[in-house]
């Protein structure tokens, strides 16, 4: 059965990477991210595929309702939602980083993936049926030394997936968190304001998540039979681990 997929963060990365597997396997396509361009160009590469475009800042609470309502017929609704449009901007102490990057981080991370899930939701319960798959990350799971706010909108998204299995209980709508850690796409560009050289650092010497690898996983997730749920998963490249509880000891209390 042809699905329509819906997938935010389409430009780039895990998003556009799951624009083309989900492409391959025969499905119709919302894609969706603030460049145009890219947008456009991805829909070319993928000829043959039904693709819609939504052009607009997931944030722009009215540009998406109203984006929502205008999805042509043909599309019906989605039967599923790959909630990924997201970022990391700096990598500060909680005591330097700026502030409006915290703000666009909530805005982006957590406000519009919640809005976005509340227009959607309905038809799926209608219908009954239908799949969530949030973005989360490893940053949700474990904290590390400038993740703060980052972690902190990503553990919002896996306590909102499991919320939101715990409210659809009976209904044939699936929710899935999924949680990738090191990953080569532009969010180290992204995060360190494009600058090549310290986005290069964060994956010099290791072999990451490929965003295709990501893709397969959430391809994979989607097409598991229709009595199981992938609660949530988390996904290394082999090459990464925890590191142990750090000590600090010269610290002095008199
Ligand atoms: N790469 C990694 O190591 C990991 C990433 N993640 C998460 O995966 C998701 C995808 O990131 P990834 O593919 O790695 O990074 P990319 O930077 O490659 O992709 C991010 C996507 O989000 C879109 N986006 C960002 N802000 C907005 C906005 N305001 N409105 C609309 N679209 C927006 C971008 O589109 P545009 O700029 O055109 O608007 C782009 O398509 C994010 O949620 C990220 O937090 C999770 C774990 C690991
Ligand atoms: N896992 C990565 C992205 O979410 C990170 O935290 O650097």
């Amino acid at each position: 059965m042809t699905r329509t997929v819906f997938i935010t963060g389409a430009s780039s990365g895990f998003g556009a990477a799951c624009a083309r597997k989900f492409a391959a396997h025969g499905d119709r396509l919302i894609l969706l991210a603030r460049r145009q361009q890219r947008l456009q160009t991805l829909a070319d590469e993928l000829d043959g595929c039904d693709t819609h475009l939504i052009s607009l800042d997931i944030t722009d609470q009215q540009a998406l309702q109203s984006a929502i309502e205008n999805i042509p017929e043909a599309f019906g609704k989605p039967d599923v939602l790959i909630n990924n449009a997201g970022l990391a901007l700096g990598l500060s102490g909680a005591d330097q980083a700026e502030m409006s990057h915290w703000q666009q981080m909530i805005d982006t991370n957590i406000s519009a993936l919640v809005h976005l899930t509340r227009l959607v939701l309905p038809a799926m319960v209608r219908r009954d049926r239908g799949h969530i798959v949030n973005i989360g990350s490893t940053a949700g799971n474990w904290p590390y030394p400038g993740g703060n706010v980052y972690g902190a909108t990503k553990a919002f998204v896996k306590q909102f997936s499991r919320g939101l299995r715990a409210d659809l209980l009976g209904k044939r709508i699936k929710v899935t968190n999924i949680e990738p850690g090191l990953a080569e796409t532009e969010f180290s560009l992204v995060r360190f304001n494009h600058d090549a050289a310290r986005a290069a650092e964060v994956y010099d010497g290791t072999k990451p998540i490929s965003a295709d690898d990501l893709a397969d996983i959430i391809h994979w997730v989607c097409n598991t039979p229709a009595h199981i749920n992938i609660n949530a998963m988390e996904i290394m490249p082999l090459c990464q681990s925890w590191g142990p509880f750090r000590i600090d000891r010269q610290m002095s209390f008199d």
